[in-house]
């Protein structure tokens, strides 16, 4: 049974999900990084929120960890390559709390208008100060987004309703979805000076860290304010603090901070500035959400292998995932098979999906081959990051589909070219869900994929087969099957011979001894 540590608080709703669906289910929130480390080993998946970091360390003391889930949407307290690198899916839930951020967000926007945190300190302790407070109205007023997704999207709505005239910053945000959501386009700088108050809902990126800059902040239209709903670290807390001190801005409300949790801020103790303490997600309609969708995406993912909302991985339903397996399998063992040929480097990649293959998941099948066969030189790559180790590797992949052609209902093929051939490798899968080889370079054969393998190239004439038997015999090689094929009588030829374990180096090089023997390797799979 798949176990799941719950790290960060989540609603109960997840435990019984967990239970429901047959995973075993520890809760464990708020552990020090130290005591995390030594648990960790025991878990295949982790649900988090914000809180829990899980760092390369952590990834590296994980060592069954396949998933880690995040009830919520930002995942930047995950190492996402250390993950990727590990072959662990990083799944997000990345709709069941953006109404209520959102909310948020127009919350603060009307605490800062209305100056009510201070309004309220204020009467509670009796002073009755009515003429201290005097807002601004929204009504009017232009509202500037920094990233218009998900939440800016909905804040963009609420906003409408308010009769505010909303502009978005974000280079993403096509014509048409600005238009359908009655938002003006604006590049940064117009934005910055024009907007009365301004809302960020972008992730943190590269290009994102930063961006309410103090050389920003300049540009800010003189009383403004600003919302931050998104991450710390968009804004320069410092340069912030100072414009708020000189009156340059007229307010700011943060809910999240460069540092959390935020026990101490230059913002602290002024009155110009709204607080939460990362309370954007935090209604109970929002984690009940999160929580039921990231244990249903956790425990589908550990008992089926479906794939949903992962960060660095494809999607792939429940029903696909059955359907796909052995296509997976036999993809991973066509990459596998040309990587134990290829001793050079790997210039280009090209795969084609016939007929069935083309109607399933390419992008999981090209993950598979490109894992099997980068995997024979590098013993870290998985299909989770097998991409990226391609990509860094400069291997340019390409995919083509097509409909059936020949007499196979579907076939794939994993065509490697190194700097001095292109070598192409075919498979099937038969109705018993049994992937088979039937092609290697230009001769068709059929055979199936087993443990150890002895590949062998050679001249077809007669005489071959025979000594290659009686070698393996003398050598005590037990042979379980044995394929042949060739190009033509008389040219090249392929005999695949499946043997009871590992023949071993000298049997390989007894091999390449024999007349008319070109080229023998032993294949694992
Ligand atoms: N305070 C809280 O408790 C919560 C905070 N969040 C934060 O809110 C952020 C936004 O969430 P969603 O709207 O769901 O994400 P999203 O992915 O739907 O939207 C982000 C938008 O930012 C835009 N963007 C990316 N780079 C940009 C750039 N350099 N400049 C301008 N725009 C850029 C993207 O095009 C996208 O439209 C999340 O990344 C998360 O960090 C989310 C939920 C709760
Ligand atoms: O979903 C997000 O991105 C959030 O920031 C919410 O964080 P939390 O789950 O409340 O720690």
């Amino acid at each position: 049974m798949p176990k799941v540590l719950i790290a960060d608080k989540l609603s109960p709703a997840a435990v019984s999900i967990f239970k429901v669906r047959g995973v075993e289910v520890d809760v464990k929130t708020g552990l020090p990084k130290e005591e995390l480390l030594k648990i960790v080993d025991q878990y295949d998946g982790i649900a988090i929120r914000s809180a829990t970091k899980i760092t390369k360390d952590v990834i590296a003391a994980a060592k069954k960890l396949k998933v880690v889930g995040r009830a919520g949407i930002g995942v930047d307290n995950v190492d996402i390559p250390a993950a990727t690198a590990a072959g662990v899916i990083v799944m997000n839930t990345p709709f069941g709390n953006s109404i209520t951020t959102a909310e948020h967000a127009i919350s603060l926007m009307m605490a800062l208008a209305r100056e009510i945190p201070a309004a309220n300190a204020s009467t509670h302790a009796g002073k009755w100060e009515k003429n201290r407070f005097m807002g601004v109205e929204l009504y009017g007023k232009t509202l500037g987004l920094i990233g218009c997704g998900n939440i800016g999207g909905i804040v963009a709505d609420r906003a409408k309703g308010l009769k505010m005239h909303v502009i978005a910053y974000d280079p993403y945000l096509s014509a048409e979805r600005a238009a359908e959501l009655g938002v003006e386009k604006a590049e940064l700088d117009d934005l910055l000076s024009r907007a009365d108050f301004i809302s960020l809902h972008t992730p943190k990126t590269a290009e994102t860290k930063n961006i309410i800059s103090a050389a920003a902040i300049a540009k800010m239209k003189k009383g403004a304010r600003l919302i931050n709903c998104a991450r710390g670290g968009l804004v320069d807390e410092v340069a912030l603090k100072a414009a708020l001190d000189s009156g340059h801005l007229a307010g700011a409300a943060v809910d999240v901070f460069e540092t959390e949790p935020a026990k101490e801020s230059v913002l602290f103790g002024n009155e110009k500035v709204v607080c939460t303490p990362h309370l954007g997600a935090s209604t109970e309609e929002a984690q009940e959400n999160v929580a039921l969708q990231v244990a249903e995406q956790i425990s589908d993912y550990l008992i089926t292998g479906a794939i949903v909302n992962a960060l660095n991985m494809p999607s792939i339903t429940a029903q696909e995932a059955q359907l796909v397996k052995p296509w997976i399998s036999l993809a991973e063992k066509l990459g596998a098979f040309a990587g134990q040929l290829t001793e050079n480097e790997i210039l280009a990649v090209e795969i084609l999906y016939e007929g069935t293959a083309a109607t399933l998941n390419q992008r999981a099948l090209t993950q598979a081959a490109l894992a099997g066969l980068l995997k024979s030189h590098l013993p870290d790559v998985n299909m989770v990051n097998a991409p990226v180790v391609a990509k860094e590797r400069g291997i340019k992949v390409s995919e083509t589909r097509q409909d059936q052609r020949g007499i196979y209902e579907g076939y794939i093929q994993v065509k490697v070219t190194t700097p001095d051939m292109t070598r192409g490798i075919a498979g099937t899968v038969f109705s018993d869900g049994h992937p088979r080889l039937i092609q290697v370079k230009d001769i068709k054969l059929d055979a199936e994929f087993a443990p150890n393998m002895i590949y062998v190239t050679n001249e077809d004439k007669p005489g071959f087969i025979g000594r290659l038997g009686t070698m393996l015999g003398e050598s005590k090689v037990n042979i379980a099957n044995f394929t042949l094929g060739r190009s033509a009588p008389g040219e090249d030829s392929i005999a695949l011979v499946q043997v009871d374990g590992d023949p071993g180096d000298d049997v390989i090089a007894a091999i390449r001894k024999l007349p008319l023997v070109r080229g023998a390797k032993a294949l694992k799979f």
